[in-house]
Parts: C-alpha cells; structure tokens; sequence
C-alpha cells in the first residue's frame, strides 16, 4: 500500500512537521501509511530580503501573501505530488468528517497554508482546487489547519488505528454527538458511574448509549439532529430522553 502523501505548502515547516511527531499520525508516518514534506515559499523568494509578502493593493492594515513564490512552490509540489491543491482559509467551506473521510480516499493532498491576511487572490484562481475551514475564527496561518486535517485523515487510513481505536472510530460519529465514557475506578471523588455499565447486559449498555449520544446531541447541537435521519428505534429513544429531561 503506498502511503497517503500530503505536502505542505508553508512559511513554518517545523511547526506542521510535528503533526507526524508523536502519537497515532507519528505511527502511520513510521509505518509508511502517510508520508509528508514541507515546501517553504521563502526559498523561492529570491531578492535580497526573501519577501513573501507585500502590502495590499486599494491598502488596508495587514500584508498578503505574494503569488510568485507560492505559484512556484505549488507546482513543484505538483510535480512530486499531483494531488488536489486544499487552501486553508476562514472563507473555505467548513471542514466536517464528511470532508475528511473524501480526501482520505484520494492518493494526495497539497495544503496551502496561508499567512497574514491571506494570500493573492490569482494563486487561488490558478492553483486551488479546495478552499476549507477547520472552523469559524482566525487563526496566525493555516498550519494548525494543516494539521488537524491531516490527524483527521491519517486516522481514516488502513492499519493507522489499532483494532479497539479503529472499532471505536467506527461506532462514534454516526452524525452524533458521543455518549459520555467511565473507566476505574468505580467510585471517585465520591461519583459514582451509571448502573447499566455494570449490568454486562450488553443490549441495555447500547440502548443507554445511544440514547445518551441522542440526547447531547439534542441538547448541544440540534442542527446536527436535522442532518441526520433518525430512525424508529432511535427517535423513541430521544423522546425518551426528552420526556425524562424535561421531567
Ligand atoms: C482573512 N484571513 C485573516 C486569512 C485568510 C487566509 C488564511 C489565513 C491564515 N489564518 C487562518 C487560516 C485558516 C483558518 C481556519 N479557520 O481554518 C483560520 N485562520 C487568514
């Protein structure tokens, strides 16, 4: 299998480099499930002061990043890599598990991660194929971006996950919020856990499970609910839930 390449288009290589420093996505780099490497626009920046970025054209506060040396990175990404180009942006659409499970099914994944205000509108025009936001705030660059869609992705890949983590990836996520999880000990601090989790009744412990995931859900985040069809079972369930939370 060969490994899922992402490069990374970025004034900060060290700082995207750590994604694959540690942890699950530092195993899948040591197994070969993803590759990654770091294209740095300074280095195609070739005045005296390596500009990358310049003041905005109609002015305003703040710099834009300068297309030429992007432009050139890009392509020489493209030439090792010709995956799709992913811009990192708050204007991009908005990165969700839908969006990362359909980049983890292509070979390759270009990230451009922008500085500043952002980068000459004509690099997007002429090299972007997808423009996403990993949510609605501002951030220094796009690296964190970077990253955190990476981790998502690398943790789709086969063989990134360990069978209990990539059991549990399957079952969370079904468009819900996740249940709430105990371990030991079984009492602490005086708090003590939900009896079902005790009762080795295992069609009990699913049923208190979802119907928990349902109601969080409910409570935390409606829109997701309307997303989502529920079925029979599980609308019963969220009455359930509902008619014991409004009680
Ligand atoms: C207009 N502007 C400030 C800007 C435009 C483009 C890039 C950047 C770099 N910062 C980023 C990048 C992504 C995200 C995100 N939400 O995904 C947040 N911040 C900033």
């Amino acid at each position: 299998m060969m490994p899922m390449r992402f490069d990374v288009i970025t004034l900060f290589p060290e700082l995207v480099k750590a994604v694959v420093s540690s942890g699950v996505t530092g195993r899948a780099a040591e197994r070969g499930i993803i590759s990654l490497k770091q294209w740095n626009p300074r280095d195609y920046a070739l005045d005296v002061h390596r500009t990358v970025d310049d003041r905005p054209y109609g002015g305003g506060p703040g710099m834009v990043m300068k297309g030429d040396c992007l432009l050139q990175a890009i392509r020489d990404a493209r030439r090792e890599n010709p995956g799709k180009v992913v811009y990192l942006s708050p204007q991009g659409i908005p990165l969700n598990q839908a969006l990362v499970t359909e980049l983890a099914a292509a070979e390759n994944v270009i990230l451009l991660c922008g500085r500043y205000e952002g980068i000459d509108e004509r690099v997007i025009a002429l090299e972007v194929d997808l423009e996403c936001s990993i949510g609605d705030y501002v951030l220094s660059g796009g690296e964190l971006g970077a990253m955190v869609l990476i981790d998502a992705v690398t943790r789709l890949l086969p063989g990134a996950l360990g069978h209990h983590e990539s059991a549990a990836q399957d079952s969370f996520f079904d468009g819900l919020l996740d249940c709430s999880h105990y371990t030991r000990p079984e009492e602490l601090e005086g708090l003590a856990i939900p009896a079902v989790l005790k009762s080795g009744n295992h069609a009990d412990i699913a049923k208190w499970r979802k119907k928990q995931a349902l109601g969080k859900t409910w409570r935390r985040r409606p829109e997701l609910l309307q997303a989502r069809q529920l079925t029979d079972s599980e609308r019963v369930l969220l009455n359930e839930y509902i008619n014991e939370f409004e009680s």
